[in-house]
């Protein structure tokens, strides 16, 4: 292939009409290109102006795929500029359908697909040249996509989706990222038999063999770039803590579903108990839903109290988890291990055994209410009633994905509660005008870039539990004179380094950093990249 149509074909070094009249002799790209040349900024406003026209966000998340494909500098420009407007089509709510309709809309490859039958071939399928700067990955399996469900390979969206906030937010260069689908199969049998499925026609593969792929994996990961960071994402309820347990000694890596949820919804907690002057050891809290999200935001919450003095059973006193059969309560219930930590001690609830969120609720009158369930609707108006009859401000979260696997509807919530509940929701919704205090999007992409950012500029060797705890912090106070519990949208570059800067500092202290600087908010800061188009060579 000529160089000149190399230019053009890779997303990365393209640059459409932008190409210099120089660039044009040089690279014999005269005719191949129409005679105008353009500017970041004139190509901005002519893809604006073509989203703008279009007729729905599903439309515009795949006209975005398409341009990333195509252009990827000019993707990350447009979305960097426009992030209030884009975020919630390249990421939750509208990534969830790209997710479910990927199949429809594939055009060209990006990213790897790991599949099962290709398991002898990693490493094979790794070592592309195009991978030599890849310092971060961001892997899933689509078995738990958003509160989707099961989106066999078109899960994909989602480290797609991610690694886009990636370099928004925390300012990595396109080129250093790698989204990665392990394909074992899926157990949705719609995409196994609709004939435009992209992966694997088969049920998940399980057990010791799913394992046994999994290990090669890690391993040819850690072989291929040594000290690049993993994040894995929207793997199921089991799998999710699994993984991470046996894998976090041997990557640089972390959970983003079990430890960034936890940051920010601790970190969003903490914001608002600045507000109210009541510390956390003093909420009465309840987890609707206790998987990954739930119990990681559990785990947290434990280590947050235990700073401020309590001890562990203590700590554990001020939580109450829910899971699909009701209350958690010690030898009552089919729950994972992780969950289990959190059951009430036996004789205590006992007439809670098969009541109702609102029964519960008026029994425990919570003062903090998060629903991590991906069931839509779960908070119902009587539980919210009840909740909001017994505290002031109620503070609740239905922090599920996407819009429509929320707990409720923060207009409803607001309703319920004579607009004194405090709302923080996982997807972007409209403002109420009722709120006293605005509603918050409480999502782990106020965690993961600056996570990622902040263990990779202190080389690392691992992510710690401390380090998602100073995330919280560093988070907590960046909301700061904020309107809402939360910096807006629009600074998350901002929260992005402030958070990295908060992680490398918590590296050196747990004597986990390999890098050495007096100070790292500068040195972060020079390390962020802006979309901007490079010379082509
Ligand atoms: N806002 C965020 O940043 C954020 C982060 C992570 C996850 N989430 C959302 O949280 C949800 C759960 O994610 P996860 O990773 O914990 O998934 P998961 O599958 O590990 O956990 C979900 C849990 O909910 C329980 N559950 C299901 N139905 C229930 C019911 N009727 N009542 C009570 N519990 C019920 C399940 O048994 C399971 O334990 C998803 O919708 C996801 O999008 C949001
Ligand atoms: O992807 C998101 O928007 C947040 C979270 O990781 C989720 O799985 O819901
Ligand atoms: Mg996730």
């Amino acid at each position: 292939m000529s160089r000149a149509r190399e230019l053009l074909s890779d997303p990365l070094t393209n640059k459409g009409t932008a190409f210099t009249e120089e660039e044009r002799d040089r690279f014999r790209l005269h005719g191949l290109l129409p005679p105008h040349v353009g500017t970041l900024e004139s190509q901005m406003e002519r893809r604006w102006r073509a989203l703008g026209a279009l007729p729905d966000n599903f439309q515009r998340y795949s006209f975005l795929r398409d341009l990333q494909d195509s252009n990827e500098i000019l993707f990350h420009a447009l979305v960097a500029n426009n992030i209030e407007a884009l975020l919630p089509i390249v990421y939750t709510p509208t990534v969830g359908e790209g997710c479910q309709r990927f199949s429809e809309i594939w055009r060209r490859p990006r990213g790897l697909f790991l599949s099962y039958p290709n398991r002898h071939r990693i490493k094979e399928m790794l070592a592309d040249p195009a991978y030599d700067r890849v310092r971060a990955i961001v892997v899933s399996d689509g078995e738990r996509i958003l509160g989707l469900g099961d989106q066999g390979a078109g899960g994909m969206g989602i480290p797609i989706g991610k690694l886009a906030l990636y370099t928004a937010c925390g300012g990595f260069h396109p080129g250093e990222l790698l989204p990665i689908l392990l394909d074992v199969g899926t157990d949705n049998a719609r995409l196994r038999n609709d004939p435009l499925y992209i992966g694997w026609r088969h049920e998940r593969v399980r057990g010791p063999d799913y394992d046994a792929f999994v290990d090669a994996f890690v391993a040819a990961v850690a072989e291929r770039w040594p000290g690049a960071l993993l994040q894995w994402e929207d793997f199921a309820g089991a799998n999710a803590a699994r993984l991470l347990d046996r894998h976090r000694d041997q990557l640089l890596s972390f959970n983003d579903d079990i430890q960034g949820t936890a940051a920010v919804a601790v970190g969003t907690l903490l914001s608002a108990m600045r507000r109210t002057g009541r510390p956390l050891s003093a909420q009465r809290i309840l987890l609707f839903g206790a998987g990954a999200a739930g119990t990681g935001i559990g785990s947290l919450l434990i280590a947050a109290m235990r700073a401020e003095g309590l001890d562990e059973a203590a700590a554990r006193a001020t939580i109450w988890a829910i899971d699909r059969d009701g209350l958690i309560r010690e030898g009552a219930n089919q729950v994972s291990e992780a969950a289990r930590r959190f059951a009430r001690p036996a004789g205590e609830a006992d007439d809670l055994a098969g009541a109702d969120l609102a029964t519960i609720v008026a029994r425990v009158a919570p003062t903090v209410m998060i629903g991590v369930s991906g069931q839509s609707g779960a908070f119902t108006e009587d539980a919210v009633r009840a909740m909001a009859a017994a505290v002031d401000r109620p503070i609740i979260f239905p922090l599920s994905n996407p819009a429509s696997h929320a707990e409720a509807r923060p207009d409803m919530l607001s309703a319920w509660t004579e607009g004194r509940a405090i709302i923080g929701t996982g997807s972007p919704f409209p403002p109420v005008k009722a709120a006293l205090t605005p509603v918050t999007q409480v999502n782990n992409v106020y965690i993961f870039p600056g996570v990622a950012l902040g263990a990779l500029a202190a080389g690392a060797r691992g992510v710690s539990d401390a380090m998602f705890m100073a995330s919280a912090r560093a988070l907590a106070e960046a909301a700061d004179g904020a309107s809402a519990l939360l910096p807006p949208v629009t600074a998350l570059r901002d929260v992005a380094l402030t958070v990295a800067t908060a992680v490398a500092e918590q590296a050196v202290a747990d004597g986990l950093a390999t890098v050495a600087t007096d100070d790292w908010r500068t040195r972060i800061a020079a390390m962020m990249w802006t979309p901007e188009y490079a010379a082509a060579e």
